[in-house]
């Protein structure tokens, strides 16, 4: 075990020495016993020496109970044997932060605690046991867990093959600060992509601030991005933060970012230059961490070749594109998403619908949803309010649905079809040749699998 210089005794030293008694050491004990982190000292052979009132509070058990047993018997962790915070930081010779760790208390409860863990030194460099503090963060841990049940993967339903292609690509962002663009139509679940995406990365704990661009007049959208100082306009009676500040460490999800004006462009992109802005009215830059998913529902790239998106801009936030399909073109997932909302309206409204009609069904599946998933939960939604059974009858639906005649495709629909195979060539084409290429490369910034470029540059014919 590495030595450390001579050091001056701490109180620790001595309770553990059993040179000072902590309980007649008054003032140790009372600075102990005010914080509220747990706080156990622990001699070479992993007997607990001290435990304060705090560890008491958090694992149920009195200091009577534990002083002089083995730490392992008390906190029953899973990782007690192989990855012990204080084992570890008794090998590398300093403290070890920030562990998460999930014990069971008195009541044999599961609970999380964060472990932070040092050595303890004697006056000779030789180390003398251990110190651990902790604090109990099960509740942020069941936040977290719910926010995943609400969010996670679990939660974005779909099976169908366009699906499997966006969990491919989901799969190679997990864990990654990406930029990432989120194309789709609207309801298509851009959003929830962008949870999932924020919840399984290495920000999860940090921030995740949310803001549609389209939904506010650029000067409005300016102050709430970017926050403004007192004075900056007639109203600006204070300071005010804007999302970047708020989402500092974290993560900003722009919803309809094509939407945003010249002037915000310009600053959106020095953000990402250059990881600072000035709030409105003040000319201090402030550094912020955030890492910026975008969304929209319109063709970024024809923006672009029409001048009314930076090119740049474009580039710095399609670093890694993800497609969502529309839900006429995956219509084998309709069926599942229909029992997920049964499962979730049922929970909420205190029901017990057990499914829909097989007439019911075939309407759903044959209808083209313009609004995607999202107008499939309100029409279930609706559906829920009038049923009166346990089953959704066509009677329950919403009457545009209802009444909607079968999707067919017409002469019109297979020339617009014609014209889009077109476009879409052309925007491959243009993206290989990008890529010099590459294929990996050009399939990933069109958020398509290699597969699937493969495939349509068979069906187009595309060569080198
Ligand atoms: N694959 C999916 N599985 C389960 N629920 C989904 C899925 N896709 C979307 N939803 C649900 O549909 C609703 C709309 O999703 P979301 O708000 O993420 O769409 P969006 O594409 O961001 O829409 P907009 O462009 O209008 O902002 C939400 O309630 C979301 O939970």
């Amino acid at each position: 075990m590495p030595g450390k210089p001579a050091a001056r005794y701490t109180a620790f030293e001595h309770a553990i020495r059993g040179e000072i008694n902590m309980e007649n050491n008054q003032f140790c004990e009372a600075i102990l016993n005010s914080i509220s982190e747990g706080v156990m000292t622990l001699d070479r052979d992993w007997r607990i020496a001290s435990w304060n009132r705090a560890a008491e509070h958090i694992t149920g058990f009195h200091r009577e109970e534990v002083l002089g047993k083995e730490c392992m018997t008390i906190f029953r962790a899973a990782l007690c044997r192989e990855h012990c915070p204080v084992d570890k930081a008794l090998s590398c010779g300093h403290p070890y932060h920030d562990v998460e760790i999930a014990i069971h208390n008195k009541r044999n409860e599961l609970i999380h605690l964060m472990v932070n863990a040092a050595p303890l030194y004697d006056s000779n460099g030789q180390i003398i046991g251990g110190l651990e503090t902790f604090r109990d963060v099960s509740q942020n841990y069941w936040m977290r867990e719910e926010l995943k049940a609400q969010y996670g993967y679990a939660n974005i339903v779909g099976r169908s093959e366009p699906m499997k292609i966006v969990y491919d690509i989901l799969e190679s962002l997990l864990g990654t600060d990406t930029t990432v663009l989120i194309q789709g139509e609207s309801g298509t679940g851009k959003e929830l992509i962008a949870r999932a995406l924020h919840f399984y990365g290495p920000r999860k704990d940090r921030p995740f601030v949310a803001i549609n661009c389209s939904a506010l007049p650029e000067g409005v959208l300016e102050t709430e991005l970017f926050g403004h100082v007192k004075g900056a306009f007639t109203g600006a009676i204070r300071n005010h933060a804007g999302k970047f500040e708020l989402a500092n460490g974290g993560t900003l999800f722009l919803d309809e970012i094509g939407e945003i004006s010249p002037a915000i462009q310009v600053k959106l992109l020095r953000v990402l230059e250059e990881r600072e802005f000035q709030r409105i009215g003040d000319n201090r830059n402030i550094k912020v961490d955030v890492r910026l998913i975008t969304a929209t529902n319109k063709d970024l790239y024809r923006k672009v070749l029409d001048s009314s998106f930076r090119d740049d801009l474009y580039y710095r936030l399609s670093v890694f594109p993800v497609n969502l399909p529309p839900l006429r073109e995956r219509k084998e997932d309709i069926r599942l998403l229909i029992g997920y909302f049964i499962r979730k309206f049922n929970k909420q409204m205190g029901k017990s619908i057990q499914g829909i009609a097989d007439q019911v069904l075939e309407i759903l599946e044959a209808y083209p949803w313009p609004g995607n998933v999202r107008e499939l939960a309100n029409a279930i939604e609706h559906s829920f309010v009038h049923c009166k059974g346990v089953l959704i009858h066509h009677s329950d639906l919403p009457q545009n649905i209802a009444s909607a005649p079968p999707v067919t495709v017409s002469r019109g629909a297979q020339r617009a079809q014609g014209k889009l195979d077109l476009v879409e060539r052309e925007l491959i084409v243009k993206e290989l040749e990008r890529a010099h290429w590459k294929k990996a490369l050009a399939a990933r910034r069109l958020g398509m699998s290699r597969a699937t470029l493969w495939r349509k540059m068979d069906k187009y014919g595309i060569a080198k």
